[in-house]
C-alpha cells in the first residue's frame, strides 16, 4: 500500500504511546544492527585486526602477571602492552653481567637507589631517577642485559620497544602510539621504557625527514619533558645504541646520564669467560686467562658464541664414538653390552676445544670484516 492510498485521517491523528515506544524501539534495534554490522564489515576489512585482538589478549594477560589490575587502557595503550616484559620471565641479573662491575655500582647509585628508596625522598626533587639514560657501545657487550638488570633490580616495569613499532605504522597511527607509550607507562610506573637502537629513529634531524617523522619525533621529546612536570613520576627512557653519534643532539641532551659500555678488556674477557663457563663441566686443565689474551676486540656476544662452539665438539665426539661403536658391534654381530658409567657421559671442555672454537670465530669473523666492504659498496650504489 502507497501512502497517499491512506486515508488522510489516519495520516493526521496522533501517534498513541504505544506506537511510539514501539517506533523508539524499532529505531534503536536498526541503530544498533547498522553499527553493529558496520563495525564488522570494517574489522573485517582491516588487515591488521587479527594482530590487534593477539596484542590485546596478551597485553591483559601480561598486565594481569605484573600486577596491574583495574586500569583501563585504550587500544594504543594495549598495542604497546604487547611489549611488557613479564618480570616473572626476566631472569636477567647482576649475576648474569661480568666484568662490568664499575658500569653496575655507578647504576646502582644514578638509577636504582632512587627507585628502590622512593619513599624516602618523595619530595626532594633533586633525588629523582633521572629521566633518561643512555647507554651506549659496540654491540654484543651487554647493553640489553644492562637495561633489564636495572629493570629487575630497581623493582620498575619494563617496556621493550623496538624503533620499528612507532616507526612502522600508517601515517598517524605513529604518533598516537608515542603517546600511548608515556601514558602506559605513567599509568604502570614505575617503569622503565627501554628502546633499543634508539638513534634509527630519534637520529639528527635533516631536512629530509618526511613530515610524519619530524612530527613524531617532537611528539616524543614533548611527551618526555611532560613527565618532568611531576616529581612523583616514576617513568625513565633508557636507551641504547651502538652509533651515538647519529642521534639528535636534543636527544642527547634529555640523556645526561650516560654509560659507556665498551669492548671487554683481558681482565673483564676472563671474567666474561668463567661466567658463561660455569656449571659446565670443564677439564682440570682449562686456561681461561690464555684464552682472555688471545681474544683482543671480541665482545661478550663472541665469547658466548666461542665458548658454545667449543662445548659443542665433545657433543660431536660423543656422537662420533657412538656411531663407531655401533658399527664394531654390527661387525661383529654381537649383542649391545652394557656399558661403563663413564661412557654415558659427556667428556669435559677441555682447552683445546676452546682453542679450536676460537680459530672458527676467527675465520667467521675474517669472513664478515671481508663481506662487509662490499655490503657497503652495494648499499652505496
Ligand atoms: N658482560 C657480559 N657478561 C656476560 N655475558 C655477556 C656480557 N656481554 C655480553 N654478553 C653475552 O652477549 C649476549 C648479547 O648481549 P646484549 O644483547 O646485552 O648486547 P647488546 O650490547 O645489547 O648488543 P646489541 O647492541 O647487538 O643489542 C648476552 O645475551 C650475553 O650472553
Amino acid at each position: 500500500m502507497l501512502l497517499k492510498d491512506l486515508p488522510r485521517e489516519a495520516l493526521m491523528r496522533p501517534l498513541s504511546r504505544n506506537e511510539v515506544v514501539g517506533m523508539l524501539f524499532r529505531l534503536t534495534v536498526f541503530g544498533a544492527a547498522t553499527y553493529y554490522s558496520i563495525k564488522w564489515v570494517l574489522d573485517a576489512m582491516d588487515p591488521t585486526s587479527k594482530q590487534k585482538n593477539q596484542a590485546k589478549k596478551r597485553a591483559e594477560q601480561l598486565m594481569k602477571r605484573i600486577g596491574v589490575e583495574g586500569v583501563r587502557l585504550t587500544e594504543y595503550e594495549m598495542n604497546i602492552a604487547s611489549h611488557l616484559v613479564d618480570p616473572q620471565t626476566m631472569k636477567v641479573s647482576w649475576r648474569d653481567i661480568a666484568g662490568l662491575d664499575e658500569v653496575i655500582n655507578e647504576l646502582q647509585d644514578t638509577v636504582i637507589l632512587p627507585f628502590q628508596k622512593r619513599h624516602l625522598m618523595a619530595n626532594s626533587k633533586l633525588f629523582q631517577p633521572p629521566k633518561g639514560v643512555l647507554l651506549f657501545g659496540p654491540p654484543g657487550c651487554g647493553k640489553t642485559m644492562i637495561a633489564k638488570a636495572t629493570a629487575r633490580a630497581s623493582g620498575c616495569r619494563f617496556i621493550n620497544l623496538q624503533a620499528s613499532t612507532l616507526t612502522d605504522m600508517w601515517y598517524g597511527e605513529s604518533q598516537k602510539l608515542t603517546a600511548a607509550v608515556f601514558s602506559l607507562a605513567v599509568k604502570i610506573q614505575p617503569c622503565i621504557i627501554f628502546i633499543d637502537e634508539i638513534e634509527s629513529f630519534l637520529r639528527n634531524r635533516s631536512s629530509m625527514d618526511h613530515e610524519a617523522t619530524a612530527m613524531m619525533k617532537a611528539q616524543f621529546m614533548s611527551l618526555w619533558d611532560g613527565l618532568d612536570t611531576s616529581s612523583t613520576t616514576q617513568v625513565m627512557v633508557m636507551g641504547a645504541t651502538n652509533r651515538p653519534q647519529d642521534l639528535d643532539p636534543a636527544i642527547l641532551r634529555r640523556m645526561p646520564t650516560t654509560f659507556h659500555i665498551g669492548l671487554p678488556n683481558t681482565r673483564q674477557r676472563e671474567d666474561i669467560l668463567r661466567l658463561i663457563l660455569a656449571g659446565e663441566n670443564l677439564s682440570n686443565a682449562i686456561n681461561l686467562k690464555e684464552i682472555a689474551e688471545k681474544t683482543e676486540g671480541y665482545s661478550g656476544s663472541d665469547l658466548r658464541e666461542l665458548c658454545r662452539d667449543a662445548a659443542m665438539y665433545r657433543v660431536r665426539d660423543y656422537v662420533r664414538k657412538e656411531q663407531m661403536r655401533q658399527i664394531a658391534q654390527q661387525l661383529q654381530d654381537c649383542q649391545e653390552e652394557e656399558r661403563p658409567v663413564d661412557e654415558e657421559r659427556l667428556r669435559p671442555v677441555t682447552q683445546l676445544d676452546l682453542l679450536f672454537g676460537l680459530d672458527k670465530m676467527k675465520e667467521s669473523k675474517k669472513a664478515t670484516t671481508f663481506m662487509l666492504p662490499i655490503v657497503s659498496e652495494v648499499a652505496l650504489d
